[in-house]
């Protein structure tokens, strides 16, 4: 997918063959290759090792058993000693080679999940949406899982075996050269008939890394939606998806597996025959006088050193293109641009100070969609507070979400005291502007550590406080915070004050308590522009009172963008913006408008019917 067919998601249009995705995939984590130069070299001290055995068998057999003045048991006894000595030394460094990689794999994949997991923040929100959240975690966790197991594992072997399958031919040519032609031409047409084979599994594993987000997705969605699902008894309908997805899933590695058994058993196949064939003409050569039968012994031996990675290839090729296909789909975050970027240090300073807000021609269009908003033009005077008001789908959360700058738009500008939102540095928006939606995101944690979230340190460069700073600390600005918003005895009425658990996503609190709960974190924010998505929820009268008298307190002085549900807002608000399809229809104080007798007059007239 690629923003030019008008979708935003993830990755570049053309997925990236093997080479070039492990091109990539080291140049992301290059500490998977960090210190390979000793890694490799033990790897070849290893690789050696193993041919100890059969050089021993070949020179105790031919200098030693067979030995012209008869055997030589003496001459036996150093041999098996020395190569005892060296396949300890060979055993040695093959653990090094295992530990070496091992350490840099893990210090890369940690570098890969840190990178993907901040590029995922970094994303807008748009680039998130059309990406099912639970296949975005998929992509920083499954599927660094698959990447780590054949990195950790198969890495290991890819390596040892190439070496292997060098070493043996090397020594397998010094014993007989015919024998090692004829190994190769054995091998060397099944190597190509795997090409195509191997295509396939590229293409088996790709599906089923895909199979696997879809279904995590759809897995992570029903846990969290588990409320909703079970209010509306649709447990069922649910269970169907969720059966599909896991069925889609074992089809998929069922498929992938099926290609690859087919693939190791004609490796199998091809290596028994090669091991049949050594032995016919080998024999043969030997009563021609060709070959001695130390050194026909210690073939047999190098052909099963041969073989043996051959067959093994096909099982690491397996996880290989498991890993690829993992590979991609986290490269494919990685390699995602951010549309919303910040123009860090070249970006315009936004100094502290009441904010002026202004549309100029704004148009937005979701991803893949039609226009939502058309040509809109507003100023928001600095102090002052805007209520926009209009049908549900008319445009309001859009405009909020442009004047937030969590997307850009696609005509023309939104402007911060006279400066381009996307020329402002990303750090100075977001300590001046600061967004509080209907329902404030609350974390598994107590009351204090939800509103820290809201503090800010004009000394530090983000804007946060530094790391260190502790709850303690902190305190006394929350309760200062509180009390300011007219919340110290809803503090008093909590069963440990601020120490009080909210619960999953803030469960253990009613939904008015949510909601001051976010209203006391906007004012810890202290920011110069608020924008407020009003809450629609219905609390009871007390909570109500005290949500009123928060919002006056935290808004007042403030530059304020409200998106109004209830018309009590607009009549209070300095300007009331009526949108309508995605147009601005009637903008002007409230008492203006209803005297215009227009749209916003009707929406009021109904309004004071229905509640007064
Ligand atoms: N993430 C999205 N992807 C695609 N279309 C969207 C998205 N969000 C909103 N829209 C569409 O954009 C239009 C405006 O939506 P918006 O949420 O801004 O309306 P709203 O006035 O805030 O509605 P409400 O009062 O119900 O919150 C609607 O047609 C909606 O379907």
């Amino acid at each position: 997918m690629s923003a030019a067919d008008g979708r935003e998601g993830l990755g570049g249009t053309e997925p990236l063959g093997v080479m070039a995705t492990l091109r990539r995939g080291v140049q992301v984590s290059p500490q998977l290759v960090q210190g390979i130069g000793v890694t490799l070299l033990l790897a070849v001290l290893a690789a050696a090792g193993k041919v100890v055995v059969p050089v021993a068998v070949q020179q105790v057999m031919d200098t030693g058993v067979l030995a012209d003045g008869g055997p030589d048991v003496q001459r036996v006894v150093t041999l098996v000693v020395a190569a005892a000595l060296a396949l300890v030394l060979g055993g040695l460094c093959s653990a090094l080679v295992n530990v070496r990689l091992f350490r840099a794999s893990e210090a890369g994949l940690a570098q890969l999940r840190v990178r993907a997991f901040r590029h995922v923040h970094d994303l807008s929100v748009l680039t998130q949406n059309t990406e099912r959240r639970g296949s975005l975690v998929s992509r920083v966790t499954s599927d660094v899982d698959t990447i780590s197991l054949f990195v950790q594992w198969g890495g290991i072997m890819l390596l040892v075996s190439t070496l292997q399958v060098a070493v043996a031919t090397v020594l397998m040519a010094v014993y007989s050269w015919q024998l090692t032609l004829l190994v190769w031409l054995c091998f060397g047409p099944l190597v190509i008939a795997l090409r195509p084979l191997q295509r396939r599994v590229n293409v088996a594993y790709t599906v089923v890394r895909e199979r696997v987000g879809a279904m995590l997705g759809s897995v992570s969605e029903a846990v969290v939606g588990a409320e909703t699902i079970r209010a509306y008894g649709v447990q069922r309908r649910v269970q169907r998806t969720v059966d599909a997805r896991i069925g889609a899933t074992r089809d998929a590695m069922v498929r992938a597996q099926n290609t690859v058994a087919w693939v190791f058993s004609s490796g199998v196949l091809v290596a028994n025959l090669v091991l049949a064939v050594v032995v016919v003409v080998g024999t043969q050569l030997g009563v021609a006088g060709d070959l001695s039968v130390g050194r026909l012994l210690a073939f047999l031996f190098l052909v099963q050193l041969f073989t043996g990675p051959v067959q093994q290839a096909t099982e690491v090729l397996n996880e290989l293109q498991n890993a690829v296909a993992g590979w991609r789909r986290v490269l494919g975050i990685i390699d995602t641009p951010v549309r919303v970027a910040d123009p860090g240090s070249a970006g315009v300073p936004s100094p502290r100070g009441p904010a002026a807000v202004e549309l100029r021609g704004v148009g937005f269009a979701y991803p893949g969609g039609p226009p939502v908003l058309h040509g809109i033009d507003l100023h928001l005077p600095a102090g002052r507070s805007v209520a926009v008001v209009g049908a549900t789908g008319s445009g309001k959360t859009t405009v909020a979400k442009l004047v937030t700058r969590l997307m850009d738009p696609t005509d023309g500008a939104v402007l911060l005291d006279g400066t381009d939102l996307r020329e402002v540095r990303t750090a100075d928006l977001r300590r001046r502007v600061v967004m509080v939606p209907q329902e404030g995101f609350l974390f598994d944690a107590t009351l204090a550590e939800n509103l820290v979230y809201g503090l800010r340190d004009d000394a530090s460069p983000d804007g946060h406080p530094a790391d260190g700073a502790s709850l303690a600390d902190a305190e006394p600005r929350l309760r200062a915070a509180l009390a300011d918003l007219g919340l110290t005895d809803w503090l008093a009425e909590l069963p440990s004050g601020l120490a009080t658990p909210v619960g999953q996503r803030g469960e253990a609190l009613s939904a008015g308590e949510r909601q001051l709960v976010a209203l006391a974190r906007a004012y810890l924010a202290d920011a110069d522009l608020l924008v407020l998505d009003e809450a629609t929820s219905a609390v009871d009268p007390a909570t109500e009172v005290r949500i009123a008298r928060a919002l006056d307190s935290l808004t007042s002085g403030r530059s304020t963008v409200t998106i109004a549900h209830r018309l009590s807002t607009a009549e209070a608000a300095d300007l009331v913006v009526v949108v309508d399809a995605g147009r601005v229809v009637e903008h002007g104080p409230h008492e203006d408008l209803v005297a215009q007798d227009g749209v916003y007059a009707a929406m009021h007239r109904a309004w004071v019917a229905q509640t007064r």
